[in-house]
């Protein structure tokens, strides 16, 4: 991750935005919560109630059914609030999560390829999955525990304070304590999550890049390196994570104790008021109705609280992903035009030329790989880039792709920003997702048919390995393209191209480190492509290659000329 990890403050701002958002879901969570808490009360009522007929009133017990009935609604009334207020907060999570994703998605679709591709596929996954989904306690359970966690006691607290004010006051002394005891403690938790969650990405990013060079590791006979430096990760990480745990067990063991303690005071009160003991204020007039009640009601005071305080990790983690996700966010990214925003302005204009305009790009301020080049290539015409390694012949197509913008100049793709239209792709590295051939062709082209996916493997070559396999265009292939040859798996990417049919087609290197035959069969197939009048930019080193263009561009210190 190339930003710098952002402010707790800017952390708070960007899950506002989330929490304003989805505020309606959360007010639901919070009335269903209060619900609850009244069904609560009410239902404690009810069995104090029972208790002092029964035992001080003598009441019989079928005078005692009408309390039984509200009683058994009390609780059932209680459950359902619950149920709804655990289903509002689950569909505010999944909203926010949502929006998250969403935001994400936005940014990594501005980002591109190229510069996305800075950052390990590992990390990426978690922060996709796993510090997304670590918002959910925040949103679904600390958010709407937070306003319930100050309605519900102070409802509990009016009710004690009409039984017995003394007991009330008892109630207010102690509730204070326990917020700003967690709050003290939640401080060092936030701090411990953040680290959690770069320790835990940097760990993924790396696990995964071992595991996928565990061939290169081996052959260079580096396993044992690799497996230490894993294990310092791991080492590190479970430090991190049994240091949250402390805080987290820290912070609940003093919420418990203040709770413990207040409720003792109370019971001693109560116990020796209804003896008699005291005749202090209101302490003469309590009866086993209110004495119970108070009692009942007091472990009821601080629940809010303690579940709170079990929800209070939930904030701190929600802080720790949330920097993480906002620090992505923040991250610079090329102004790419997507191709919604080109067709709603109605910009989308068409000419016959590619036009480079004093484009110039540096990765590094000292070095410019292209410097002003200006240049036209005609519709249909074929292009092969060529150049000494480094030239900037990868750099070129990239920003033709709109993978990469240039840091002065403009591109213009038949009229449009590079991106805005849709192109043909053959990258250096190969991509397929775990799936059949089919799914892999479908990918960039869904909805087209089982023929027209035959037709364009025949056309790359793939025809006699086609017929080869008993489950044809449904073989199997894997996300590292197991199962196939590397000129076979090159072709299967190819074929891609054959089936989406665009106007451009950009290649890089399409022949690196095939065979002869298969180097043919792809040469081959782009000459199909030209004369079904494809406009053809290449980089290449093969003479064959070289051969089927029609112009030759020189990409070499900063500037591309015509040989
Ligand atoms: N993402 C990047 N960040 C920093 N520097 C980069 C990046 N991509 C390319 N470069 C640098 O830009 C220069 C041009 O690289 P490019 O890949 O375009 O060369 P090329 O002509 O395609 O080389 P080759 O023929 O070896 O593929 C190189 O010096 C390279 O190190």
């Amino acid at each position: 991750m190339t930003a710098p990890v952002p402010d707790q403050r800017s952390v708070r701002r960007w899950l506002s935005g989330l929490t304003r958002g989805n505020r309606h879901w959360i007010q639901g969570t919070v009335v269903a919560g209060t619900l609850a808490g009244v069904a609560t009360i009410v239902q404690m009522g009810f069995l104090a109630k029972i208790v002092h007929l029964g035992v001080v009133e003598k009441e019989p017990a079928s005078g005692l059914v009408p309390l039984f009935i509200g009683l058994i609604v009390a609780v059932i009334f209680r459950a359902l609030a619950q149920g709804v207020q655990t289903h509002l907060a689950a569909r505010c999570s999944e909203q926010v999560r949502h929006t998250a994703r969403n935001q994400i998605h936005q940014h990594w679709r501005k980002s591109g390829p190229v510069i996305l591709g800075q950052d390990s596929a590992g990390s990426l996954a978690r922060e996709w999955i796993d510090h997304v989904d670590a918002l959910h306690g925040y949103f679904a359970r600390f958010l709407p525990q937070m306003v319930l966690s100050l309605i519900v006691p102070l409802l509990i607290l009016i009710l004690v304070f009409y039984l017995d004010w003394l007991a009330g006051i008892f109630l207010l002394l102690s509730a204070p304590l326990i917020p700003i005891f967690m709050a003290l403690v939640g401080m060092g938790a936030e701090k411990l999550n953040q680290q959690h969650f770069e320790i835990i990405s940097r760990l993924s990013g790396q696990f995964l890049d071992k595991v996928r060079g565990l061939t290169t590791l081996q052959l260079f006979g580096q396993t044992e390196n690799a497996a230490t430096v894993i294990q310092q990760r791991s080492d590190q990480y479970r430090r991190i994570t049994l240091k949250t745990l402390r805080v987290a067990f820290l912070s609940s063991a003093v919420l418990e104790f203040f709770a413990s303690v207040a409720i003792a005071v109370i019971a001693i009160y109560i116990g020796f008021g209804l003896l008699g003991y005291i005749s202090y204020g209101p302490s003469p007039d309590l009866t086993l109705f209110s004495g119970l009640l108070i009692l009942l009601l007091a472990p009821e005071f601080f629940q809010p609280l303690r579940t709170l305080s079990q929800h209070y990790h939930d904030r701190a983690e929600a802080l720790g992903a949330g920097a993480e996700i906002l620090a992505r966010l923040s991250e610079e990214s090329p102004r790419r035009p997507t191709r919604a925003a080109c067709s709603q302005n109605g910009t989308q204009r068409t000419t016959n030329t590619i036009k480079l305009d004093a484009v110039s790009l540096a990765f590094r301020p000292e070095h410019s790989v292209l410097n002003k080049v200006s240049l036209d290539i005609a519709k249909g015409d074929i292009v092969a880039l060529t150049g000494p390694s480094g030239g900037g012949k990868s750099t070129l197509l990239h920003l033709l792709a709109g993978f990469l913008v240039p840091d002065s100049g403009s591109i213009r793709i038949f009229g449009n920003p590079p991106g805005a239209a849709p192109f043909g792709w053959l990258g250096q590295g190969r991509f397929f997702v775990q799936g059949t051939w089919a799914d892999n062709l479908r990918l960039t082209s869904p909805g087209v048919s089982d023929a027209v996916i035959e037709q364009a493997l025949r056309i790359v070559g793939l025809g006699p390995l086609l017929d080869s396999r008993n489950e044809g265009i449904y073989s199997k292939v894997s996300e590292g393209g197991q199962g196939l040859s590397g000129g076979q798996a090159r072709r299967l990417s190819l074929a891609r191209i054959f089936v989406a049919d665009y106007d451009l087609i950009l290649l890089d290197e399409p022949t690196a480190g095939l065979d002869r035959e298969s180097e043919r069969i792809v040469l081959e197939a782009l000459r199909e492509l030209t004369r079904r009048g494809k406009t053809l930019i290449y980089s290449t080193h093969h003479q064959s290659l070289l051969a089927l263009a029609k112009r030759h561009l020189v990409v070499r210190d900063g500037e591309v000329n015509d040989v």
